[in-house]
């Protein structure tokens, strides 16, 4: 499938690329998918029936029910919690119940300028307008995560989200990123050329500020597990996150496809900023897709896969997807916060001799099995334990 939607440019919603290439050579979970539908009848089918073509099309169980319910999730402060035994104590208790049933809730007081995220979603929006040759030439390369993408069209060959897609990498050092770090910057000049400079400039400060809120946040889930402020803030202070701008464009089948379908993040932390007020991100909890809407000034955190193995399964990495709009497009931010490349994932000795439910791993091998191997979804980390140590006959005799 190749450009399908940009050949229907005057159609009533931004165009969105699709651009295949062969498959990546370890080929995901797809790999039975055929790609039965040429270029053109897929294009005669959507310029006479507005039919999203086939790939877009998510199976019933992942693209509804959707609800107009709504998640009620804590709104912790992590300023206060920085700056008082007080504040601290009552964080540390709102983080435990969320993340100990849904793992999301929403932090204030994390100290982002609003000036510096409005700027950094403006951004986004410019650069997801771009012509397609200009975002195109930030592609992302095979088995990597930095680039542009659209539709993961690249990857997958069926369930493709309805979005488009720019990551780079943030990994910082510990001896403090504010001001003497530029490797957001380079990524931009290096893959877009000397004219981006200046979004790079946006990112590179927004990322610094995204990682200062993680280390705080990092401060108050150590104390919610009895670990003290500076266990987990010292583990992820040279860790090597991953920053992605979201862009879900005006979709005229928006119940038969999603902007991100069902899964749970493989990263440690997520800090996901929502552009304006069109809701999107949607929780599965007690059997119910329920919105965690954009409140302004707001960040949306969330525990993935790498922190629930980090606490040996106390804390939950939880499904949650994004839903796409018949007339709204929909920006979003996520920081994936995640340990150094070759840090071992592995829960603090407990007192009391716990089973360990995920093996030791390493956030390089991890990243390297959701990029090449696995389709990030709902069961992530138990495939992953297996790729890791398959159980072999002799074992399961
Ligand atoms: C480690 C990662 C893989 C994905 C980006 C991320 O940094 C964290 C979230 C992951 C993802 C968004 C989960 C849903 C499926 C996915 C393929 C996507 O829709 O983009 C995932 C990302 C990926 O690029 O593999
Ligand atoms: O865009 C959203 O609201 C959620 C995106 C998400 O879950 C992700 O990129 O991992
Ligand atoms: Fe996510």
């Amino acid at each position: 499938l190749s450009n399908f939607l940009e050949a229907n440019a005057a159609m009533p919603f931004p165009a969105m690329e699709v651009a295949r290439s062969p498959h990546l050579p370890c080929v995901p979970v797809d790999a039975n998918a055929t790609d039965s539908n040429s270029a053109t009848d897929v294009l005669d089918l959507w310029r006479q029936q507005k039919q999203i073509p086939a790939p877009f099309v998510w199976p019933n169980a992942d693209a509804r029910p959707s609800s107009m319910l709504e998640l009620d999730v804590p709104v912790v402060d992590i300023g206060a919690a920085l700056h008082s035994a007080a504040g601290m104590g009552r964080a540390a208790a709102q983080v435990a119940e969320a993340c100990a049933s849904h793992g999301f809730f929403q932090v204030t007081g994390h100290g982002v300028d609003p000036a510096l995220a409005r700027a950094a979603l403006d951004g986004a929006a410019d650069f997801f307008r771009l012509p397609l040759a200009t975002k195109q030439g930030a592609r992302r390369s095979p088995g990597t995560v930095e680039g542009y993408a659209s539709a993961h069209a690249d990857r997958f060959a069926a369930k493709l989200p309805w979005k488009e897609t720019l990551s780079f990498s943030h990994n910082h050092d510990d001896v403090g990123a504010r001001g003497n770090s530029h490797v957001v910057v380079d990524y931009f000049t290096s893959a877009l050329g000397d004219d981006f400079k200046h979004l790079g400039e946006v990112y590179q400060e927004y990322c610094e500020a995204m990682e200062e809120a993680s280390l705080a946040i990092m401060e108050v889930l150590g104390m919610s597990l009895g670990l003290g402020r500076g266990y987990y803030r010292d583990y992820f202070a040279d860790g090597s996150s991953i920053m992605r701008c979201n862009y879900y464009p005006r979709c005229p089948e928006p119940d038969r496809t999603l902007g991100t379908g069902p899964h749970c993040d493989p990263s440690a932390l997520t800090i996901l900023l929502q552009d304006g007020d069109v809701d999107g991100l949607q929780v599965l909890v007690d059997g119910a897709w329920r919105f965690v809407r954009p409140k302004t000034g707001e960040l949306v955190v969330n525990i993935g896969d790498t922190f629930m193995a980090l606490s040996n399964g106390r804390y939950k990495s939880c499904l949650h997807r994004a839903v796409v709009h018949r007339e709204k497009e929909r920006r979003s931010l996520a920081y994936f916060l995640a340990p150094r490349e070759d840090r071992v994932v592995r829960p603090p000795p407990s007192p009391a001799p716990a089973p360990r439910l995920y093996p030791d791993f390493t956030w390089a091998e991890l990243m390297r099995f959701t990029q090449r191997h696995y389709r990030a979804d709902a069961r992530t980390l138990d495939a992953f334990a297996r790729w890791l140590d398959p159980p072999t006959c002799s074992k399961l005799l």
